[in-house]
């Protein structure tokens, strides 16, 4: 069973009608389906059943609650990038013992409180981070678990934003400096080195890039060894992309079955961290058309969400695919631009489609689960979206939308003359 489906000429998540969920929690929202997320989470987890593994959800691509409480009781772990997203791991029942943190600028605070919690590993981006951590673990009186962030200098063939094990990109440590790197590691009293990291991007349809960067890696990790640092633990990141339109991107399952082929005798655990392949396709945004605007160049469909609520079309160019949630075959099809309320022309969620549409129909953009919601806004003064997970024939309200008087928190205004 596909999560999103349409019975008797409406779409549905899992058993709950998406009209039902805009009637009840308006709209722009976002609709999340249990049953996706845990097919996906065990398309992930099922191929390492028999090895020692960490499957931690990179908690960026959907950092709501509810989710992270649905994977911590499925047993994931989490990769996060900040002490925001430690919090939010730690408020919805995860294990911080199977928490990696990964990120290029932690600060002292949040490295100290990820020690006293006790994650399971550090991935150190920098020789300079490496020292920080050192410092705090020393006036904390603990040892830091650690893993290098290599920077294996491999073509990841995405986005160019999202594309991140390049030399010239930010991330990692260049792999021709990371022996050394590690040497310096090891001679720290308060350093444990654990593994060794890699990230090259995301999105990735082919296992090729990720192969080569694994070959790399074992390399050091073999060179390593002859200088008797022992590498325990092999984290390869996230990065496998999903079908947005008509790519083809291989299964976790096939690229699993790769990268442990790959391994031979050697003796690792293995650590990945998985975002938009467990999320991306178990949501989507549910939204409303508010007026119909055709003009003699161009038909816009001007709908309630926006660039404010999912930024990746307007970023990255990113096709998205949009439904009507009751098509209706009793009206022309014509071809739209689907644009949003904000004063930008960078604002739309898809150009060019061909739809039947009136004024208070919903729509939905599909696989809005991973980036969706997290990269949103109060751009524009617009309130955030709701976000409902839906369960069989329940559906949860798992952040309702921001109020207005919300968005003036924490504000004031100056003081008297
Ligand atoms: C360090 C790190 N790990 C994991 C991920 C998750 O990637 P994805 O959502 O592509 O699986 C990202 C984002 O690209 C990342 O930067
Ligand atoms: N935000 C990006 C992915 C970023 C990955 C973060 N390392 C997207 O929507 O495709």
């Amino acid at each position: 069973m596909s999560a999103f489906e349409y019975r008797d000429g409406e779409l549905f998540a899992e058993d709950v009608a998406l009209r039902q969920v805009a009637e009840q929690h308006g709209t722009p929202c976002f609709v999340y389906s249990r049953h996706a997320i845990e097919q996906a989470w065990l398309a992930w987890d099922e191929p390492l059943k028999d090895c020692s593994r960490l499957v931690c959800f990179a908690v960026k691509a959907n950092s709501n609650l509810g989710v992270l409480n649905l994977l911590a009781r499925l047993g994931a772990g989490f990769d996060i990038v900040s002490g925001g997203e430690l919090e939010r791991v730690l408020a919805a029942g995860g294990d911080p013992g199977r928490v990696v943190f990964s990120g290029l600028g932690k600060t002292a605070a949040e490295m100290r409180r990820a020690l006293e919690v006790g994650i399971y590993c550090f991935n150190v981006e920098s020789s300079a981070e490496l020292e920080r951590l050192q410092q705090v673990a020393a006036e904390l009186g603990v040892t830091a678990p650690v893993s290098l962030r290599v920077n294996p200098d491999v073509d990841a063939g995405t986005h160019p934003y999202i594309s991140t094990g390049l030399k010239e990109n930010k991330f990692g440590i260049d792999i021709a400096d990371a022996a050394a790197v590690y040497r310096h590691a090891a001679s720290m009293p308060n350093i444990d080195v654990k593994g060794v990291d890699c990230h090259i991007g995301s999105q990735l349809t082919e296992v090729s890039p990720f192969l080569d960067a694994l070959d790399r890696l074992l390399v050091l990790v073999d060179d390593l060894a002859a200088e008797e640092i022992c590498i325990q633990h092999l984290d390869l990141g996230g990065g496998l992309g999903v079908t947005y339109d008509d790519e083809q991107p291989p299964s976790p399952g096939e690229y699993l079955g790769q990268v442990r082929e790959r391994l031979g005798d050697r003796q690792l655990s293995l650590v990945f961290e998985p975002g938009r392949s467990i999320v991306a396709n178990a949501g989507v945004l549910l939204t409303r058309v508010n007026f119909l605007k055709p003009t003699a160049h161009k038909n816009f469909a001007i709908v309630d969400a926006a660039m404010n609520d999912l930024i990746r079309p307007a970023l990255y160019s990113a096709w998205m695919g949009i439904d009507s949630v009751h098509p209706r075959d009793d009206r022309p099809s014509q071809v739209w631009d689907v644009v949003g309320p904000v004063c930008e022309t960078g604002d739309f969620l898809g150009k060019d489609r061909e739809l039947a549409l009136a004024a208070g129909d919903l729509l939905v953009v599909r696989s809005a689960g991973a980036y969706g919601f997290v990269m949103s806004s109060n751009y524009n003064t617009r309130p955030r979206a709701a976000e409902v997970l839906v369960a069989g024939n329940q559906q949860h309200l798992v952040r309702r939308r921001e109020t207005i008087a919300e968005l003036f928190a924490g504000e004031s205004l100056l003081p008297e003359a």
